[in-house]
């Protein structure tokens, strides 16, 4: 058992407008979705569908229009900001797209860990991670002196993700973290988060749009117009029924079966539930 462990994860009917003066945009439609302590998520979905929005709502960086975030035992959307910027610092890790914006250039990794364990630091009863078990987690094992604007893109990335588990959060939520990187770069991210996960327990959502990284993680949660539109699970796809019951066809199944299609429900004695579609 470790010392650490992992948050869950509860998001209820959640919408998310932004509001301009060029007119409201739905990013987030009503999105339900539950995570289990210590599991590994991807969110994928075609560009615009919401999947960054969520990441900023699961951060505390957004609250929700309507519906409830809860990460842990809280429900960010009720906190101050001064309550959700702690959890920020301590629970909840966020390692933002494009691996120069999680750090500072000109510093070390060590001094880049130590800031990111300031928060903490400051906490009663949270207690630190040595910096050096967090470089060993990320492949980083002795780099610590390395400057980390010197550091080839890969490793930069790896060192944005030590940032990100510095302050040996529950909860750790990465966007893109592979999107710059050659095959042997996303190898490493992906080795890095498999160690994270299994040596701490660290619940971990990972917003991407390469499958190598959702098949790696074992749950994909496809977000679709605002929805959770699909999942898959260990190679297989299904379907999802949202919190107000409705479910989201596959856009190949929606081409045979288009909006305004009949239905009949047949349910057998077995539970098995069949769509019949109305063909007249
Ligand atoms: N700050 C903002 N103000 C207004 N609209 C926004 C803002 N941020 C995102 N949007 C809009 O909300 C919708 C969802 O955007 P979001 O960035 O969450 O999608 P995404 O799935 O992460 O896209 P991508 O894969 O391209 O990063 C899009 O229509 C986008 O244009």
């Amino acid at each position: 058992m470790t010392e650490h462990s992992g948050l869950a994860v509860a998001c209820r009917r959640v919408v998310q407008i932004y509001r301009g003066e060029g007119g409201d945009v739905v990013a987030l439609s009503g999105v339900d979705l539950s995570i289990a302590p210590g599991e590994m998520v991807a969110l994928v979905g075609p560009s615009g569908s919401g999947k960054s929005t969520l990441i900023a709502l699961l951060a505390g960086l957004l609250r929700p229009s309507a519906g409830r975030v809860n990460v842990g035992t809280f429900d960010l959307g009720r906190l101050s900001d001064r309550e959700v910027s702690r959890m920020r610092g301590t629970q909840i890790g966020v390692v933002l797209q494009g691996a120069a914006r999680n750090l500072l250039p000109y510093a070390s990794l060590w001094r880049n860990i130590w800031l990111a364990q300031r928060r903490a630091a400051a906490t009663a009863g949270i207690a630190l991670s040595d910096p050096e078990s967090v470089l060993d987690l990320v492949g980083l094992s002795g780099q610590g002196n390395a400057k980390v604007g010197d550091l080839p893109p890969g490793a930069r990335q790896r060192a944005a993700l030590a940032v990100g588990i510095a302050a040996s959060p529950g909860l750790l939520l990465v966007d893109e973290p592979t999107s710059q990187l050659d095959t042997a770069g996303r190898d490493e991210v992906i080795a890095a988060l498999a160690k994270v996960n299994a040596e701490r327990g660290t619940t971990i959502v990972v917003v991407t749009h390469d499958a190598e990284v959702g098949s790696a993680l074992g749950r994909v949660v496809t977000i679709r117009d605002g929805r959770v539109g699909a999942e898959g699970r260990d190679g297989q796809d299904f379907a999802v029924v949202a919190g107000d019951g409705t479910v989201q066809l596959p856009p190949e199944v929606l081409e045979e079966l288009p909006p305004g299609t009949l239905f009949t429900i047949d349910q057998a004695e077995d539970g098995t539930v069949t769509l019949v579609p109305d063909r007249r």
